[in-house]
């Protein structure tokens, strides 16, 4: 289980360990200036067959030393190393100090200033060092460097905007963070109102890189947001530190091995000696006719996932066109709150899922009557909406519902809290995805499942994951209609297993996109279910 670090836990982990007496922050540093190059090296080996020439950009803090560090391994190698410090020497920290220190008896430090003349020799550096800021960075780039490096950085390499980058410089490794970019939240820090003032700021500056190495652990900021792609590739260096995060609960990445811990073991968590009723009945509710493919992606996905059974609750007039195209799947005419209310009597029906294609009229209707059944219950799209527009419902909601909403649902259902999440990030550590969930959650008082390539889930208590498609597991491909209901069916599926609420929604996200990275381009919604056995044998559950 991988824990994504904020840098204050990453701060407490160091402090830690070095109270200890077990290692000096001075040895850290060199070990992360060492796990730089190393790293360097293995993403480019054609680097480490000679010497080459090296520009290093380094900050007023222990960024900055891991540059120094960085600088003198290289110089060491015979290559040509030109360093740059932003800030001033005699302010540096003391391990940086010791750092600046030993590289001035191999090179010279000259002032990254904002007249931008550090900008020629980084154009013509073989390799570019950012090492302004890293877990430290607590405000935006100051105005005067923002200029130099902002012009450079929007104009010369990488346009934030655009995404487009021009090809001058080759390759450029980030120490830790991209400078620039909010460790905790994957956010570029913002001047207040400077978008008033000059468009070119709206999204703040960041020095975006091809290989970003890091230290002990992954960074929250690494896997949210603008993170991955200003990160470029991302590579964890390990400094020799141990241990984790005390006090509040981590937010864990989920991967293979929390799933098993939620019981997808090798048999795919079912025994020979169970029937299908040991796994559960999930009830989808569907739409009206013409509106019905949502709820039946749904209810192939909880099917494949696992559930034991899987009915379908259609409306009198789609009956007809839902049984033509049904066959595992069951179908009950269910038209009326009243009528719900009377299947909910069987208490073999173990899980519900409302809102796929339901319609909102409808799903204003039924959430009553779902929510007082107190049944495990994924509550997705035009439940959302519903749900979004009455006090009473929401405060209905109990402790075995899911909620998952995109970006749109969540702004109506939490309309403050995506405010808050909206505004432009001023200071380190900025309020994050992560931040916006777990309040979002625990208003709910049940998980919330925030969707997107970042999709972070939470549960009222605080515990919190982070299921990115990014890097080598990104699928944009998942971004095409219809892939939202699988992931409700998914879920509901695993409810109808037993699986608990938060565990359910981890692991429906987790293998929502492993189906999709497995399918590959191309995939649209209806593929995805069908891809699971695949992804089943593949990962030997
Ligand atoms: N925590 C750890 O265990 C380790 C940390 N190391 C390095 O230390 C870094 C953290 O060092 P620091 O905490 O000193 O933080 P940083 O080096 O990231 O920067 C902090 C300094 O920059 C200043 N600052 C922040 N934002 C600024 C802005 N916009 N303009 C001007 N100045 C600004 C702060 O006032 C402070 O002086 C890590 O990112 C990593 O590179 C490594 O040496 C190895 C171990
Ligand atoms: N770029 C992307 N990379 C990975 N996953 C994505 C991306 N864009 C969207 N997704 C995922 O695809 C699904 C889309 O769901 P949703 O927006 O509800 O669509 P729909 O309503 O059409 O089903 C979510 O699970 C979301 O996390
Ligand atoms: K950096």
């Amino acid at each position: 289980m991988a824990e994504l670090l904020t840098s204050a836990q990453m701060r407490a982990i160091e402090g830690a360990v070095i109270d200890r007496g077990a290692v000096t922050g001075l040895d850290l540093m060199e070990r992360a200036g060492q796990g730089v190059v190393d790293a360097v090296f293995e993403e480019w080996p054609e680097l480490a067959r000679s010497s080459h020439r090296a520009t290093v950009l380094c900050g007023p803090g222990n960024n900055g030393g891991d540059g120094f560090v960085i600088a003198r391994l290289l110089k060491q190698r015979g290559w040509e190393v030109e360093v740059f410090l932003y800030g001033d020497p005699a302010k540096l920290p003391p391990d940086a100090t010791v750092n600046y220190g030993r590289w001035a008896e191999l090179g010279s430090v000259s002032e990254l200033r904002k007249t931008g003349a550090w900008v020629e020799p980084l154009l013509q550096a073989d390799l570019c060092v950012d090492a302004l800021f890293g877990t430290g960075l607590t405000r935006p780039f100051d105005d005067d460097h923002a200029e130099a490096l902002g012009a450079y950085v929007l104009e010369a390499y990488n346009n934030i905007f655009s995404g487009a980058r021009a090809p001058y410089i080759d390759r450029i490794v980030a120490v830790d963070v991209p400078s620039g970019l909010c460790a905790d939240s994957g956010r570029v820090l913002s001047a207040q109102g400077a978008e008033e003032t000059d468009p070119t700021k709206r999204s703040g500056v960041c020095f975006g890189a091809d290989l970003t190495v890091t230290f002990h652990r992954a960074k929250l900021g690494q896997y949210l947001g603008e993170g991955p792609e200003l990160c470029g590739k991302l590579v964890v260096a390990d400094i020799g530190l141990w241990g984790g995060v005390t006090g509040a609960p981590p937010v864990r990445q989920v991967d293979a091995a929390v799933l098993r811990g939620h019981g997808l073991r090798p048999d795919v968590g079912k025994r020979a000696d169970q029937h299908k009723y040991s796994h559960g009945h999930a009830l989808i509710l569907s739409g009206l006719s013409g509106k019905t493919g949502a709820a039946r992606l749904a209810a192939r996905a909880a099917l494949r996932v696992g559930a034991g059974l899987v009915t379908l609750g259609t409306p009198h007039a789609a009956v007809t066109e839902v049984a033509a195209q049904l066959t595992a799947i069951m179908l009950r005419e269910i038209d009326t709150p009243e009528t719900l209310t009377r299947v909910l009597a069987d208490q073999r029906l173990t899980a519900l899922c409302l809102g796929p294609g339901f319609g909102i009229d409808r799903a204003r209707e039924f959430l009553p009557c779902v929510l007082a059944a107190h049944r495990a219950t994924v509550l997705d799209a035009d439940a959302l909406t519903a749900l979004a527009e009455g006090e009473t419902a929401f405060a209905a909601l109990h402790d075995r519902c899911v909620l998952t909403p995109h970006a749109g649902e969540f702004e109506r259902l939490f309309p403050d809290i995506a405010a808050r999440l909206a505004e432009p990030p001023t200071k380190g550590p900025a309020y994050s995805k992560v931040d916006a969930t777990r309040d979002a959650a625990r208003r709910a008082g049940c998980p919330v499942l925030f969707k997107g390539s970042d999709t972070v889930i939470a549960s009222p208590d605080g515990r919190c994951s982070v299921n990115a498609a990014v890097y080598d597991r990104a699928a944009p491909w998942l971004a095409t209609a219809g892939t939202g209901d699988v992931l409700a069916g998914l879920i509901a599926g695993l409810l109808a297993r037993g699986f608990a609420p938060d565990h359910a929604a981890e692991t429906a996200a987790w293998l929502h996109v492993e189906a999709a990275y497995s399918f590959g381009p191309g995939l649209i919604a209806e593929d995805l279910p069908e891809e699971l056995p695949t992804v089943f044998r593949t990962l030997g559950l």
